[in-house]
């Protein structure tokens, strides 16, 4: 990797065409530097130079639509306590929640999966702003979903801060594994 220090203005105009080359070497350096995201360990890094077309493309996927005001999740917990009021009211004429809510069970959990099918069309098409978009729709019907179901968010919360830290990979291979079944199945995969 190259090393850049700083150095004093050139004296000659031969030193400065140097000085020069060596900026334009430093910013090659500079921009492939940029591009080397970090990747996990196990994961070899790519080789050689990384074209425009792909660190352009890159860069339009990183940047953000817009950032909340307050950038947390507490917005999820405000909704679930908007949709949990709209079931207990169930005033089915003025919310869309209460009277989804009101078509039962099964109707709530529909929604969430014909929205996450919204959501995994958009993602694979790589629409980003559709993405999003259909992201805030999962989320909205999950909310819904928890509100029926008599789940708070903070019980999801908690389950997902059990499992920092804990390598998906890890934890997979640790499940109890039984043989005869999977025999049976023909498979080495559990679900
Ligand atoms: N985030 C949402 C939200 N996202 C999507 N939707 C609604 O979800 C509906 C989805 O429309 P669809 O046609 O897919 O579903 P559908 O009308 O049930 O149609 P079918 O199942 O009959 O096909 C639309 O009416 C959207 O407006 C939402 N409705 C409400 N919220 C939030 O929930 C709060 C409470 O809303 P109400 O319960 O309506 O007061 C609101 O203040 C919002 O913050």
């Amino acid at each position: 990797m190259a090393k850049v220090t700083k150095k004093a203005a050139p004296k000659t105009k031969k030193a400065a065409a140097k000085t020069l080359k060596t900026a334009k070497t430093v910013k090659t350096v500079k921009v492939v530097k940029a591009t080397n995201l970090p990747v996990p360990g196990n994961i070899p890094a790519a080789k050689g130079r990384i074209s425009k077309a792909v660190r352009r493309a890159e860069t339009a996927h990183l940047k953000p639509l817009e950032l909340p005001q307050d950038g947390d999740a507490a917005v999820l917990d405000r909704l679930w306590d908007t949709i949990e009021a709209r079931r207990l009211s169930g005033d089915v004429t003025v919310s869309h929640s209460a009277r989804l809510i009101a078509r039962g069970t099964p109707k709530v959990a529909q929604k969430l999966g014909e929205e996450a099918v919204e959501l995994v069309i958009e993602a694979v098409a790589r629409n980003r702003e559709a993405t999003i978009a259909e992201s805030a729709d999962v989320l909205y019907h999950l909310m819904v979903l928890l509100a029926d179901a008599g789940i708070r968010p903070a019980e999801v919360w908690g389950e997902l801060r059990r499992r920092e830290g804990i390598s998906g990979i890890v934890e997979k291979a640790s499940r109890p594994r039984p043989k005869a079944l999977l025999a049976i199945a023909q498979t080495s995969k559990l679900p």
